[in-house]
């Protein structure tokens, strides 16, 4: 898939200097930015698919909310081929989306996925077998999470899953530190330079709030989900499953 990406050199120059927004010079960088910014990323989406085919049944339908390119999608559709489940993708930027229904068709799996333009706090899909939210809701008000989980919980089935993955913050202040530093050099490993990593780091601020793991595991468990445990966690990034109560 990466053949399809261009570099990302967004933070190089004088390029971006604003908040960050999905605009279509992210959208066109945006398989190869994941990749580099993203811990263990396609190790995230091949552990959901294992948890997806533990939980589903043949016949349920699975949304990706915020499914940006579609990658964890088209991941989905191999691995599970003979599953028999519906995917749907939800983005509220067209120039994803776009390059989402490209990629399905690329790879054959136009058949398979679906990709819908709207706003995932605003959904209405009751009976879903399961939610995937990754790296998505750290966008959202942090005032307006509890309403946008408890939308996605009266959403599932009975018995139906929220798979969510975050960047996440420690209140201890020496191991968040210790933290952050860890993921820059791992950004630094990747082949960002210090610039674009201090550059990136200035345009999230104030747009990317991360929630520590307790925080994201009460916010579940207020919205009713009673089984709530991480499956993936790497320094500051974790990734839960919320189990809905058969
Ligand atoms: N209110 C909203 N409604 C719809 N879409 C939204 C909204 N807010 C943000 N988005 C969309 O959520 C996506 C977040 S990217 C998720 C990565 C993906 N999950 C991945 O695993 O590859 C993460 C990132 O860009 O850092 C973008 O495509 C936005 O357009
Ligand atoms: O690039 C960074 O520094 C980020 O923190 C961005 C990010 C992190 C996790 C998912 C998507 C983007």
């Amino acid at each position: 898939m990466k053949k399809h990406s261009p570099r990302d050199t967004l933070f190089r120059v004088d390029s971006i200097n604003e908040d960050f927004v999905f605009n279509e010079h992210v959208v066109e960088v945006f398989d190869d930015m994941l990749d580099r910014s993203v811990p263990f990323y396609g190790e995230v989406i091949r552990s959901s698919a294992r948890l997806l085919d533990c939980f589903l049944h043949s016949g349920d339908t699975v949304y990706d909310l915020g499914c940006a390119t579609g990658t964890t999608l088209l991941e989905f559709s191999r691995i599970l081929e003979r599953k028999g489940l519906h995917f749907i993708g939800i983005d509220n930027s067209a120039a994803m989306l776009d390059k989402a229904r490209l990629k399905a068709k690329i790879y054959s799996k136009e058949d398979s996925l679906d990709f819908l333009k709207e706003d995932i706090t605003t959904i209405h899909h009751p009976g879903t077998g399961a939610f995937i939210v990754n790296y998505t809701m750290q966008f959202i008000r942090p005032l307006k999470r509890e309403e946008f989980v408890q939308r996605i919980y009266s959403n599932l089935r009975p018995g139906g899953i929220l798979l969510l993955s975050e960047k996440v913050i420690s209140h201890d202040r020496r191991i968040n530190r210790e933290y952050i530093d860890i993921y820059h050099a791992f950004k630094r490993s990747r082949g960002y330079s210090e610039l674009e990593i201090a550059k990136k780091r200035e345009a999230l601020e104030n747009i990317l709030i991360p929630f520590s793991i307790d925080e994201n595991r009460a916010l579940l468990s207020n919205c009713g989900f009673q089984s709530v445990e991480t499956y993936f966690q790497w320094f500051n990034f974790a990734s839960f499953i919320a189990v809905k109560p058969a």
